[in-house]
């Protein structure tokens, strides 16, 4: 997997590649991370990336001149490679999102700023414009390090136990179940029982009985169009919970 992230900030990503789970991947040739700055590809004596607005109104635009130089410089090394928008009129970004994403050879990110990007550079240079929420941020460079953070995790080889991304939350559209560790009774509270049997298949009951009450009680809307097989149906009559209402 071969990130670049197109930005007029390079440096916010320095301590974004130098640390944790991406750093890890990167070490390990996981996956391949970089930057390209759009005001290179900016002509004149002062780079400039962006303009007022045609038809007037507040804010600033990002030219379209330099985007398609600097995205079509990054697709001549990267053929193959994906260019995705961040932009809060995307498609809402959510882990079956990101499963797909981290079967990409390449993403290339095109982060705006200002009011955004000049339309014409959407029709016909990005394959994807995906967003991270319904709110406006002051750029999409936050949005592409949430993306390619949930996306490197997926990839295999990049976390420890071989089935760590497998039971996260939403990974069978579930949230995760509660988690413990040491000590045993922490301020007078003690871990849930079960947890300290050594029963594994008991163990594994209740973690899925604990995820579908999260789910049914947290997200609710989660469980209205996914399938739920008897033993999950069982679970939820057991606590009396239609999710069909
Ligand atoms: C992705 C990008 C954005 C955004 C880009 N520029 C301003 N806001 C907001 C939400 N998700």
């Amino acid at each position: 997997m071969n990130f670049v992230v197109l930005t007029i900030f390079p440096e916010m990503f320095i301590p974004f590649w130098e640390h944790g789970i991406i750093k890890r991947a990167v070490d390990r040739s996981k996956i391949s991370a970089s930057t390209v700055n759009i005001r290179d590809f900016a002509e004149g004596r002062h780079h400039t990336t962006d303009d007022r607005p045609y038809g007037g109104g507040c804010g600033m635009v990002m030219k379209p001149e330099p985007l398609a130089a600097s995205i079509r410089a990054v697709k001549k090394k990267q053929p193959c490679s994906r260019t995705v928008l961040l932009t809060p009129q995307g498609r809402v970004f959510n882990q079956k999102i990101a499963r797909t994403l981290a079967l990409s050879e390449g993403l290339i990110f095109v982060c705006g700023r200002y009011e955004g990007v000049d339309e014409r550079i959407c029709d016909s240079f990005i394959d994807d414009e995906i967003s991270i929420g319904d709110y406006v941020l002051t750029g999409g460079e936050v949005a592409a390090m949430v993306i390619i953070d949930a996306v490197t995790r997926l990839i295999p080889g990049v976390l420890g136990g071989a089935d760590s991304a497998e039971k996260d939350s939403f990974s069978e559209d579930l949230l995760e179940h509660a988690h413990y560790t040491r000590p045993r009774t922490f301020e007078g509270t003690e871990v849930p029982e079960v947890l300290l049997s050594g029963n594994h298949k008991e163990i594994e009951k209740w973690r899925l009985e604990m995820s579908l009450i999260r789910t049914f009680l947290k997200r609710p809307d989660l469980l209205k169009n996914r399938p739920v097989n008897t033993q999950e149906m069982e679970i939820l009559e057991k606590w009396c919970l239609d999710i069909r209402k």
